[in-house]
């Protein structure tokens, strides 16, 4: 994939979504579609994302237990998105069954910790110690379970690469320097994310709620 950026369309209107992505098609290399898209639009709507022909990454984030998991995968039917996220902390039964219950086209991927949490964060979970340390354990488990990669933070990334050489690593929480971290905490740039290792960025505000999102998209797209 020569453009390693998915836009994150978080809206939950199908016209919106659909005017943004012809917007930005030329200056990304997928669309990410998440819960508020997909509780308004559903399976017809992602459809329709995809005759943009871009690939599309599903973004549900399962977490459930084995069976409902695998069942709600196997409900998508044949929408086969590129790239489908499950939590990492359902367990590896749980992994393991998403992993089963997935067409082979697509990659399911594990979210780690969000990127919206920090140490703090984690300890008010009941998680004793760094962030860093809960991404790689869960790393280790994504690994085992045989998915096919990751989401994780730009902080982590680079560690989880060395404890997965061959894994697939999403990293969002991606900001231009000196940009608006809004609700995200733990950040970097697009460009400091690709030298650490990510497979692909996932930039949602940063792109769509610019003044001019095409221009916003080249420009993170010329620094990669
Ligand atoms: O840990 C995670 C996992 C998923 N996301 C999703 O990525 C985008 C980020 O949007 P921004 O507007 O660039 O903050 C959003 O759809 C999240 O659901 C994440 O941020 N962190």
């Amino acid at each position: 994939m020569s453009n390693r950026i998915f836009v994150a369309l978080d809206t939950p209107d199908l016209d919106r979504a659909k005017a943004m992505a012809a917007r930005v098609r030329h200056h990304v290399g997928g669309l990410k579609l998440g819960l508020e898209f997909f509780v308004a639009n559903g399976a017809l709507g992602v459809r329709e994302l995809s005759h943009s022909g871009l690939p599309i990454f599903l973004d549900l984030k399962l977490h459930d237990i084995p069976n409902t998991v695998a069942k709600a995968i196997q409900a998508l039917g044949d929408l086969a998105p590129a790239i489908l996220t499950v939590h990492a902390s359902g367990g590896q039964a749980m992994l393991e069954d998403a992993k089963a219950a997935a067409p082979a086209t697509t990659k399911v991927v594990a979210v780690t910790m969000l990127t919206s949490l920090d140490d703090q964060d984690l300890a008010a979970t009941g998680v004793q110690g760094r962030a860093h340390d809960h991404v790689l354990r869960l790393t280790e488990l994504a690994k085992q379970s045989g998915v096919d990669g990751i989401v994780c933070s730009g902080e982590e990334v680079e560690a989880a690469h060395r404890v997965w050489p061959s894994g697939f690593f999403v990293v969002p929480g991606v900001r231009p320097a000196a940009g608006v971290v809004g609700d995200q905490k733990r950040v970097v740039t697009a460009r400091q994310a690709l030298d650490r290792g990510a497979s692909i960025l996932v930039i949602g505000r940063p792109i769509t709620q610019a003044e001019d999102p095409d221009a916003a998209a080249r420009a993170i797209a010329a620094t990669l």
